[in-house]
């Protein structure tokens, strides 16, 4: 901190001066939010030129994959550079090994294959946990009701690799299992994946905030009991460094801390920490709170979003992952 200057104060000091006009505003504005910054989450379904609505994230739809890749087509016309793909697996699809995880023909590498060929130049993340493929809703693989670690990071590794090679640009694993980015690294590193990115969930609490998700992937029926054993206690801080110092360490080539606004604490921290790329998701419940209040006329929509994905970006994210990603995109054109 510089010393004040002699005299600086009221009234020769004005703060209000610079906020006299737009041009000021704008000269002295110290966060830039721009398309280059967002990351699209879709949902991905079965089936042929279908669509349907997410009850508890209105403006949210579902698609086909032929819909989706018209869906992403637009997403990457507006700018933005990259999607994060979610699958919504049905009854068939979910078991207790979770094997569909990384058969090569399940919906997710199907949709990955189809969206490459069509937009080459649209970055395409991919999910990388069971959780839509166990019959018990769970991120891993479970033994007399406890989640296996070592188990399920093998099975993880099987998931990614048949992403990778369906051609996935970032793999990112949501699960929260201990030592699984290195052991993706090697995988990737041993079977040609040298450039597929890793981007690791390496800081996601056990939320309350993801409930409209599982409706949307159709897994919170099937959940049983709560992610508390392996997704971190919101009360922690320190120990998201720990975790992310970790996955760093294992070779993540960009960090996520989840959710987003309850949690800019902790990115402005992980990012003043390590210095490397920092991604925010802004979950389901967070979008929800955001456009029931709109809905009912209490808050103004486009700008709250303005807002909060500035926010993000002030507080040292390099890229947000949102629903909102293409109404701040169009809202960013003016
Ligand atoms: N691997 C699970 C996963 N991947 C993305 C989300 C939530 C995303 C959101 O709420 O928008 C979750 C939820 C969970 O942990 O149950
Ligand atoms: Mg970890």
């Amino acid at each position: 901190m510089t010393k004040p200057l002699p005299h600086a104060a009221f009234p020769r000091t004005r703060m209000r001066r610079n906020r006299a006009d737009g041009w000021t505003r704008r000269l002295v504005a110290e966060t830039t939010l721009s398309v280059d910054d967002l990351i699209w989450p879709v949902f991905v379904i079965e089936g042929q030129n279908r669509r349907e609505a997410v009850a508890s994230m209105p403006g949210v739809e579902r698609f086909t994959i032929d819909l989706l890749v018209d869906a992403v087509g637009e997403a990457n016309n507006l700018g933005i550079p990259c999607v994060a793909l979610f699958p919504v697996v049905g009854s068939d699809g979910k078991s207790e090994d979770a094997a569909a995880a990384w058969d090569p023909e399940n919906l997710m590498n199907r949709a990955i294959r189809a969206l490459k060929a069509a937009i080459p130049d649209m970055g395409i993340l991919g999910d990388v946990a069971l959780d839509p493929y166990t019959t018990h809703g769970h991120d891993g693989l479970m033994r007399d009701g406890r989640i296996l670690n070592d188990e399920t990071v093998e099975v993880l590794i099987r998931q990614a690799l048949s992403q990778a090679e369906a051609g996935v640009d970032i793999v990112a694993p949501s699960d929260m299992m201990d030592g699984r980015i290195a052991a993706i690294r090697d995988a990737l590193d041993g079977s040609g994946h040298q450039l597929a990115r890793i981007c690791s969930y390496a800081a996601k609490y056990a939320s309350a905030f993801y409930s409209p998700f599982r409706d949307a992937v159709n897994s919170g029926g099937f959940l049983k009991g709560d992610k508390r054993t392996y997704q971190m206690d919101p009360a922690n801080g320190d120990e998201a460094l720990r975790e992310v110092a970790l996955d760093l360490q294992e070779g993540a080539d960009m960090v996520m801390v989840k959710p987003g606004l309850p949690y800019l604490d902790i990115i402005r921290r992980v990012k003043d920490g390590f210095s490397v790329p920092t991604f925010a998701y802004h979950v389901s419940g967070e979008y929800a709170m955001l456009r029931a209040a709109a809905l009912n006329g209490w808050l103004d929509y486009d700008k709250a979003v303005i807002e909060l994905m500035t926010a993000f970006k002030r507080a040292g994210t390099d890229a947000v992952l949102t629903y909102t990603a293409k109404d701040v995109a169009r809202l960013l054109r003016g």
